[in-house]
């Protein structure tokens, strides 16, 4: 029996849940975007995704608290958004009704949603029980028809010991080859998938359905025997991660595969499944502070896959210091037999050595 079998139950089927909305979202919806004060995009499916996921978890684990990337002032001061998402949340449940009972079937009011959503306002820290959520994370993919990811991680004292991604664009087969988006014309049929690490318990795939969890397989990275013919991930977004000196990398390891460039923690779970092979993300700008809830869930289920997670300076990724990883600069994640490898030619690159 897991260690946190309730825990990750309730994450997987909250994931799951979420997942339903941000599709219909996309599918039914005017995306409804608007601006955040970073000038980063937010759509009513992240107000909506985190509302649905924090009502469970407050409801399962009343006690714990919660680092979540939104907020609900905008919400309070704008009635038709407000509205638009109450629409989507309350129609919004598992089809499997004691999937949805053990999650606490749905909110009660427009009012509660906001509630919800402002529970994610916690500090983060190294003490205790904090659940790290990004409803969508990667929205500028989500709104292109690319990759995108539901997330979500349970720390205990500043330490990732479940983590869940919902990943509904990516391919069900953790065989299929590594691509970075949906191709026009590409249908749902064959894409859903959830991912989920428990700590010293290995990492998991299996369909994302509408309703109770579908039954689940080990994920693991393929052992790299010839670096040159390895694949890497990337952002889409080259304000999000350096693609010059990504580039230089990859050229001075001998790789000749183009990059794959993928939104969101999709690229952790795509090498996890063993479908790519190294994720470099090297900071574009100094004083960018990577958020956890943007790591907590793909750091875990990499490390449990057989991979090596750190910073660009070799050091692992350090959720307890709040809701930044202020200690760290850049992720390189990459089997553990070449993380070595690859570490020392990104700091040759980026003369840190
Ligand atoms: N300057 C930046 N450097 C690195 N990541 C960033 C930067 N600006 C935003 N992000 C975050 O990168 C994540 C997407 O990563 P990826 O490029 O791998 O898809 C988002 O969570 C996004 O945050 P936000 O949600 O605030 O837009
Ligand atoms: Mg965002
Ligand atoms: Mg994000
Ligand atoms: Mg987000």
């Amino acid at each position: 029996m897991s260690s946190y079998a309730k825990e990750l139950e309730i994450a997987q089927l909250a994931v799951q849940r979420a997942a339903i909305l941000t599709k219909r979202v996309f599918h039914e919806k005017a995306k409804g975007t608007v601006s955040k004060d970073d000038k980063s995009p937010v759509t009513i499916g992240d107000f909506g995704a985190q509302a649905l996921i924090i009502a469970a978890l407050k409801h399962n684990f009343p006690e714990d608290e919660i680092v979540a990337e939104e907020e609900a002032a905008q919400l309070r001061e704008d009635a038709n958004l407000r509205s638009t998402i109450w629409d989507l949340v309350k129609g919004t449940s598992l089809s499997d009704a004691d999937a949805e009972a053990v999650l606490g079937g749905p909110i009660k009011s427009e009012d509660d949603m906001l509630t919800f959503i402002d529970y994610g306002n916690s500090k983060g820290g190294a003490k205790g029980r904090i659940w790290a959520i990004d409803p969508i994370d990667g929205t500028k993919g989500f709104l292109r028809g690319g990759q995108y990811a539901v997330c979500l991680a349970l720390m205990v004292d500043g330490d990732v010991k479940v983590g869940v991604l919902g990943c509904p664009n990516l391919p069900i087969d953790d065989a299929a080859p590594l691509t970075g988006g949906m191709e026009s014309g590409q249908t749902d049929e064959g894409r859903g998938c959830l991912f989920s690490g428990v700590l010293d318990e290995g990492a998991t795939s299996r369909p994302l359905t509408t309703g109770g969890l579908a039954s689940s397989q080990k994920i693991s990275m393929k052992a790299i025997t010839d670096i040159a013919a390895a694949s890497f991930c990337e952002s889409v977004e080259a304000g999000h991660s350096s693609h010059g000196d990504q580039a230089e990398i990859a050229k001075k390891l001998g790789i000749t595969n183009p990059s794959v460039r993928m939104d969101s923690q999709a690229k952790y779970a795509s090498i996890a499944r063993g479908a790519g092979d190294i994720y470099l993300r090297l900071p574009v700008k100094a004083t960018y502070q990577e958020k956890i809830w943007d790591h907590a869930a793909g750091d875990l289920i990499v490390r449990e896959a057989g991979g090596a997670v750190t910073d660009i300076h070799g050091k692992r990724l350090d959720f307890s210091i709040g809701r930044t990883l202020a200690n760290n600069k850049g992720v390189v994640a990459a089997p553990t037999g070449a993380h070595a490898q690859v570490l020392a030619v990104v700091q040759e690159v980026l003369g840190i050595k």
